[in-house]
Formats: structure tokens, sequence, C-alpha cells
């Protein structure tokens, strides 16, 4: 406990009832988090199967496992539970399923998956149209109101589309015994309302909370926790109001403020030092943050020293914008003998990365990315787990349909369409459906052959799936299938090496977990749903060093010794879609975020004009940096002043060159 401040300390041994430690960024709420689960299982004797911490994102909890682990070295045996909500509802889940209906293989659909299935439902084309039903009715999801009452309060012609299809896509999911994301949090609290028993079971099993973020948290993640916590209320959430950004996917900021109403015993620890920053970067997170309405009174101070002015470059367009983020992130590299791994480049959109990949890569710069595609997003990677999610649940249709199609075997769509009429006459389900001799009869022999072919083969595999080691069973299936040759049949050579590279490298990475976790096939494979990023680690088990590309979104709960954050004009941040009062002070929060995660320098970019759909639109910089207080800013480059910042770059690059010719740089100012 030395390297905490007096209200830390207090936080931690805070055990008399539900506690709420809210906060500015940077000021050691996650510290709190992380010491008093060592706190508790060393100084309290809890058990560590009896803790339950509660994180955002997969990336945040395998970091805070880590420094657990830690501060609790000397220990053997169970660990406490460290997990996002949808791990922990996965797992709850898992031991409990049966009593809501389902079977414990079933199926985790993804957004991309799910985006598939309510597309049918729609009965259209219009994209759009798909992403604004499914986000309507992820949104009832998580705001607990059912397919009956969506119906009664959809308004407009899209939520009433929207209250339609919901229905239907429950009751598909069910058939196809799948859960989406936000079932993995809905469906436990639905259990625990219906099953009294089930939630004792679990409020004596889990005698501690701990949640990060939690101003991020949906009524239906609320409601998770407070059932879970029952009425001894032994939890502690930390959060900061000015850093709610996830609004837009439902969380509700009035969870944070009725905290004190459903827990009138609830305690508050306030924090207000902030060990991230320097005076600088904090000051004009402060400035910003200020033009939001205020909800609570916190105050934020450093003694990390004022530190290097804030930079805001102006830049003609994007690509001067990768060119020059790339160009200024070397010579500051050069200039401080950093590493490349102290770099964090952030940005509000995806798309934005595109062009910063470009130049990096052009720079021979190794790089990492999060919140962008995922890996598993990707269609070879999905063409293989659709083979392991029918092995775990045979009802799961639409990856009976991806497998038996891909590689192509010889079944046919017609032979396909008949097999889905079968199956929902006799309402079974796909793969059920290919061994019925009712079905034998609608078809012709050869037409049944490969299918026959093909569900006896899942049939044997399944057996070994169930059992044996992950390896060795995968390297059979993807033998067995021919993936490889198909792959290298129908794509162009270096995409079907890539491709191929791909799958090898999840293959690996399956038998690795399965190895350390002694887990069997169809055991990872709910896993692999909820897993957004490969854990990237160099042969000698270190991190890699290289610059981190992240979404805003992304880099919540992080931080970095240097950011760059660009595209800081209006359209972009904040975004064109969010400029009403309400969301634009969700915009403001993200940009705090993104301010915020710097410790040591931080420098923005913006563009004058930016192309789209082939015409150069005009940008006005964002109003954020306006609201950031001048005084502390150098904005250089842009129409005026563009001869200078090239020489300034020039020269600094001319330094660079001879001081590369010089053999060494000179003495930095440390990273
Ligand atoms: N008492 C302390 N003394 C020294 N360093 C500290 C102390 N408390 C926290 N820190 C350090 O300050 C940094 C910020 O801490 P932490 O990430 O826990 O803040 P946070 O409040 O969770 O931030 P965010 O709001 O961004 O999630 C970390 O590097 C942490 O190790
Ligand atoms: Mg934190």
């Amino acid at each position: 406990m030395a390297e905490l401040n007096p209200p830390q300390r207090e936080a931690i041994r805070y055990l008399d009832g539900p506690l709420l430690v809210l906060a500015g960024a940077g000021s050691g709420k996650t510290r709190v988090i992380t010491q008093k689960i060592a706190y508790l299982i060393e100084d309290c004797d809890f058990p560590p199967a009896s803790i339950a911490a509660i994180t955002f994102t997969n990336k945040a909890a395998r970091e805070m496992e880590e420094r657990v682990g830690s501060l609790l070295t000397h220990r053997s045996g169970p660990s406490p539970l460290i997990s996002t909500f949808h791990s922990l509802g996965m797992r709850l889940l898992r031991q409990e399923c049966r009593a809501l209906g389902y079977k414990p293989g079933f199926s985790i659909l993804d957004a991309t998956d799910c985006f598939g299935l309510v597309g049918e439902l729609t009965k259209t084309v219009d994209k759009k149209v798909v992403r604004a039903v499914q986000s309507q009715i992820s949104s009832w999801k998580n705001a607990l109101v059912s397919p009956d009452a969506a119906v009664s309060v959809a308004q407009g012609e899209t939520e009433a589309l929207a209250a339609r299809v919901y229905r239907d896509y429950e009751a598909t999911l069910k058939a196809y015994q799948a859960m989406d994301f936000d079932d993995l949090i809905g469906l436990p609290v639905r259990l625990f309302e219906e099953h009294p028993d089930v939630c004792e079971r679990w409020q004596n099993k889990l005698r501690y909370l701990l949640v990060d973020e939690y101003q991020d948290t949906n009524a239906c993640q609320y409601r998770l926790l407070k059932l879970l916590t029952g009425p001894r209320a032994m939890f502690t959430a930390v959060g900061d109001d000015d850093q709610a950004i996830y609004g837009w996917r439902g969380a509700d900021i009035e969870n944070l403020r009725g905290l004190p109403r459903d827990f009138p015993k609830l305690k508050v620890i306030k924090l207000e030092q902030n060990y991230r920053s320097t005076v600088r970067i904090l000051k004009a997170a402060n400035t910003l943050i200020a033009h939001n309405e205020k909800l609570f009174d916190k105050t934020l101070w450093s003694d990390l020293g004022i530190g290097d002015p804030i930079t805001v470059t102006v830049c003609k367009d994007n690509e001067h914008e990768g060119e020059s983020v790339v160009m200024r992130l070397q010579a500051h590299k050069f200039e401080n003998r950093t590493r490349f791994a102290d770099y964090a480049i952030l940005y509000r959109s995806n798309h934005q990365a595109r062009t910063i990949e470009q130049y990096l890569r052009d720079a021979r710069i190794p790089y990492l990315i999060s919140g962008g595609q995922s890996f598993f997003d990707k269609a070879e990677i999905k063409d293989i787990t659709s083979y392991l999610r029918l092995l775990a649940n045979s009802d799961d249709d639409p990856a009976f349909i991806r497998a038996v199609t891909t590689p192509k075997r010889g079944v046919g769509t017609s032979t396909l369409e008949v097999l889905g009429r079968y199956a929902g006459e006799r309402h079974i389900s796909l793969f059920a459906a290919l061994f019925e001799e009712g079905f034998a009869q609608r078809v012709g022999a050869r037409q049944l052959e490969p299918l026959l072919e093909f569900g006896e083969f899942m049939n044997r595999l399944e057996w070994r799936a169930k059992k044996e080691p992950a390896g060795p069973v995968l390297a059979d299936l993807l033998a067995a299938i021919g993936y490889e040759r198909w792959l290298f049949d129908h794509e162009e050579a270096r995409a079907a090496e890539s491709k191929w590279a791909n799958v090898q490298e999840f293959a690996a990475w399956l038998t690795k977990k399965g190895d350390e976790d002694g887990k069997t096939l169809v055991e990872l494979t709910q896993t692999i749903a909820l897993i957004n990023m490969l854990e990237k680690k160099n042969a000698d088990g270190g991190e890699i060093d290289a610059v981190q590309l992240s979404t805003l979104h992304a880099s919540k709960g992080l931080e970095y010794k240097h950011v760059f954050l660009v595209g800081v004009e209006e359209g972009i941040l904040p975004h064109r879609e969010s400029t009403a009062p309400d969301k634009l002070e969700e915009e403001r929060r993200l940009m705090y975020v993104g301010i915020t995660r710097a410790q040591r320098s931080l420098h923005l970019s913006y563009c004058e004009r930016r192309k789209q759909a082939k015409e150069w639109i005009p940008c006005e910089p964002s109003r954020f940096i306006e609201e950031m207080g001048k005084e502390d800013l150098r904005i250089s480059g842009g129409k005026q002043s563009a001869p200078p910042e090239k020489q300034e770059v020039k020269k600094r690059f001319g330094n660079l060159k001879a001081m590369l010719a010089g053999g060494g740089p000179g003495p930095g100012s440390g990273s």
C-alpha cells in the first residue's frame, strides 16, 4: 500500500457497504481496483474465487490479471475472476443455460453474423436500414425492453420495422441455440429473475464485486450487477462521468446518478491527484471538459511538472497529415530516444487509420491496431470457426450452411432449399434433418450423398472435438476439408497465401490456448467470438515494440507517453452526425478521453481539406481546440504559416540526417 494516497487507501480498505469511487482521468481508479483485489485476498482472507472484477475490454482484463498476478506472486491456486461483463455472462450461462432451455454448446454470434440474420429477416438489401434495425433491437435488449413491449413503444417507420423483426430475430436465435452479445448480459438477468435459487447460489459464490469504467454500463449490466451483489451489496464501482463515451451503444449515465438512490448506504470517495499527465495536458483536458454541463464536482491536479506545450499541426489534406504525423513521430522518437511502444496515434473513426498505416509501412515502423476490424472477422477465419461452431452446437444453422458450402463439396443451393423447407416443417435443425428418411425421399441420391458424407464426417469429429486436446483435432479437420488446396484453387496466389497464413496463425493460437488451459476444441469455440484481438507477443514473450493505432473509443483506460491525435476537425471530432447538444457533449468527452491518454506529450493535427467522393471539401478546425484554451497550444502549419512549418520539419530532418551521419543522437530530453 506504499504507493497510494490517503483516499485511495481508504477506498481499498472500505468494506462496510457499497462504494463508488468517482474521479477524473488518471487519478488511479483502476489501480484502486487492482490493489483492492490483492487486499481482499491477502489481508481479508477472501478466497480468490469469491472475487469478481469487471473491466470494459478484454485487453483491460488481461492487463489487470497481469497486475494482480504480480501483486500475488507467492500464491498459487485459483485466481480471482477478472473479465468483461460479457465474459462473465458467458461463464455464467455455460453453467446455467439448461435452466433457460439452452444446451451448453450454444453458439455465440458476433455482430457480423447478426447483421446477416437481421438482413434476412428484414428482407431488404439496403444496408443502412438493416444497420438501423440491428442497432434498434440491440438498444431495446440493453434497455430490457421485450419484443412485446417494443411493439408498443416503437415510433416511426424504422422502429416499427425493428419491432416486427425483433420477435422473429429472438425466435430464430433460440432455434439456432445461439446468442448474440446482448444476450450474454440479458439472459443471465432473465435467469436470475426467473430462478431466485440460482441467483442466490451465485450471490453466495461471488462475495465481492469490483467494476471499472462504471460510467459506461447500460441498464442491463446494471441490473445484472444488482442481482449479483444482492442485498449484501458488497461492491466497489469506479468511474468518471466525464469519460462516458458509449451512450450510442446503450450505456446510460443514469446508472451513475441512480447509484446513490438505489443504494442509500453508498459511500462516495473522490480522488483528485492525477498521476498520469503533465500540468499542461491536464489543464487542457480540464478546460475543455468545463464546457460540458457538470454532473458531479471534481477537481484534478498533477505535480508531474508543466511539461511541453501541446502542438497543433495544420495539414493541407489527409495525405499530408499521414505523412506529417509519421515524420514528426520519427523525429520525436529520435530526439527523445524513446521506443515505438511509447507512442499512440488516436483517431475518431476507423477509416482514418488507412492513410496513417500506409505511411507507417513506408517508413517501416512497426504498429499494432486495436478497435479495428477484428482478426476473427476475416472470411477465412469465419470459415473455420463455422466448423467449430457446428461441432459444438448442431442446431447452429448459419454455421451449418457456411461449413457445408465452404469448401464446395457438391451441395447445391436447391438441395439446401429443400433441406431448409423440410427442417422448417419438422422444427428441427438442418443438421438433424439431413439424416432423416423423409428428407432423403425428397432429393436424388446424387444430391444426398455429399450431404450425408459431410454429416457423418462431422459426427465422427464431434466426439474427438469434445474429448481430445484441441490442436491435433483441428489439424486433422483442416487437412480433411482440404481448405488450403481450396484456397489456392480459388484465389489469387498472394491472397491465398495470406489467408492460409491467417488460418495457420489461428490454428497455432487455438492449439496454444488448448494446451495452456487444457481445453478441447468445443470448449474454446465460445471464447472465440468474445476475443477481438490476438495477444500479440514476440518470441521472447515480451510485448512488441510498436506504435499503437487506436480509435478513441478503444483507447479508454489506457495510457501512452506520447499521443498523436489526428483529424481534430469539425465533422470528424465532433462527428458530423453528433452535433446535437447531448451528442456534442459525448463527443467532447471523447476528446477528453483522447487528451488524457497522454503522459508526457500531446500532438494534435487537422486538415484544411479532405477528399469526399472525388471532391475536395474544405475543413474547419474542431471547436474543441479552441475550447482547450489557447495559451498552452503551439499551432504550426496551415496557409499563413505553411512555409515555416515546412522549414521546421526540414530543419529537424536536416538535423536528423546530420546526426545519423554522425552516428547517434544528441542528449534527449528523456522519455
Ligand atoms: N498513488 C499513486 N502513486 C503513483 N502512481 C499512481 C498512483 N495511483 C495511480 N498511479 C499511476 O497513475 C496512472 C493512472 O492510474 P489509473 O490508470 O489507475 O487511473 P484511472 O483513474 O483508472 O484512469 P482512467 O480514468 O483513464 O481510466 C497509472 O500509471 C498508475 O500506475
Ligand atoms: Mg482506469
